[in-house]
């Protein structure tokens, strides 16, 4: 058993997968303590006709910290952010991961910075300054998909070296490490995913080449974010085997599953 403990912040969905709905258990199974915050209650994915449900605010999310806190249970390893629904819970994450950082300077934080796919924003644009600023600087991992990488960098990617370029862009805002989750750089049956990690001002960098199932799926961001947290405390300096593992195994096995 690990003594890893994980407060994890993002979505809780009603009927379906995603958010902290599909991050909890495989996260438990692999031996990490998982407390989770719930972002936003929503009865299913923004990908369907409609949805429905609430929105946390600023207020409501400094209220549950401060339970946590008042009763010294803000003790974790690892901060995961992923889905937030608005402006203001997205600046009091801020608060939240400098006071976590203060009461455990060793802290990994990893941010999933979930804005939108396929050229499309599914969050209110507000959100993207707030993590360019405010949350991005502060972050030990971020994991975007290629068009969140292109938003936050203004690098649009369509070869390894823009892709680079994105990733160089994203440490100089603070992020030690970035994995571009997958890219479609224009083959059509094959995804690209690229890391680039800094360390003691060297720079490592992998790319690993995924095939494309010819299909769209919903909650498989979250939960690479979710298995990248695992194998980077598991193999610190080794970023080809976390990327790897997820896209190897975690993923064929979570798509098969959704697609049978
Ligand atoms: N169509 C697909 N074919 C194969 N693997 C996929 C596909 N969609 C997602 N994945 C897997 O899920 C991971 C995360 O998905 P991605 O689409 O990059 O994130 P997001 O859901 O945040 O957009 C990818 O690295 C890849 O391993
Ligand atoms: C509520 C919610 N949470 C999380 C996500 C992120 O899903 P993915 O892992 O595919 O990026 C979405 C995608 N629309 C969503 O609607």
């Amino acid at each position: 058993m690990s003594n890893c403990r994980v407060l994890s912040i993002q979505s809780h969905v009603v009927s379906g997968y995603v958010g902290n709905k599909s991050v909890t258990f495989p996260l438990q199974l692999l031996g990490f303590e998982v407390d989770a915050i719930n972002s936003v209650q929503f009865s299913n994915h923004t990908g369907y006709p409609c949805f429905k449900g609430q929105v946390l605010e600023a207020a409501q999310l400094g209220e549950l910290y401060e339970g946590l806190k008042a009763n010294d249970l803000n003790n974790y390893t690892h901060l995961l952010t992923g889905y937030i629904g608005c402006e203001s819970f997205l600046r009091k994450v801020k608060d939240v991961i400098l006071d976590l950082k203060k009461k455990n300077p060793n802290l990994v934080y990893v941010c999933d910075p979930v804005m939108g796919d396929n050229g499309e924003m599914y969050v209110a644009k507000e959100l993207l300054p707030i993590y360019q600023q405010e949350i991005i600087p502060l972050a030990d991992v971020i994991t975007p998909n290629q068009f969140e990488a292109e938003m936050l960098s203004g690098v649009t990617i369509d070869s390894a070296e823009t892709a680079k370029e994105a990733m160089e862009t994203l440490h100089k805002m603070g992020a030690k490490t970035v994995i571009v989750s997958s890219s479609d750089l224009g083959e059509p049956d094959i995804l690209v995913g690229f890391g680039s990690s800094v360390a003691n001002g060297n720079t490592s960098a992998i790319k690993v080449e995924m095939t494309r199932i010819p299909m769209y799926f919903t909650g498989s961001g979250d939960l690479f974010t979710a298995m990248i947290l695992v194998w980077l405390h598991r193999h610190p300096d080794n970023l080809q085997v976390s990327v790897q593992y997820y896209t190897s195994f975690y993923s064929l096995q979570h798509l098969l599953h959704l697609v049978c």
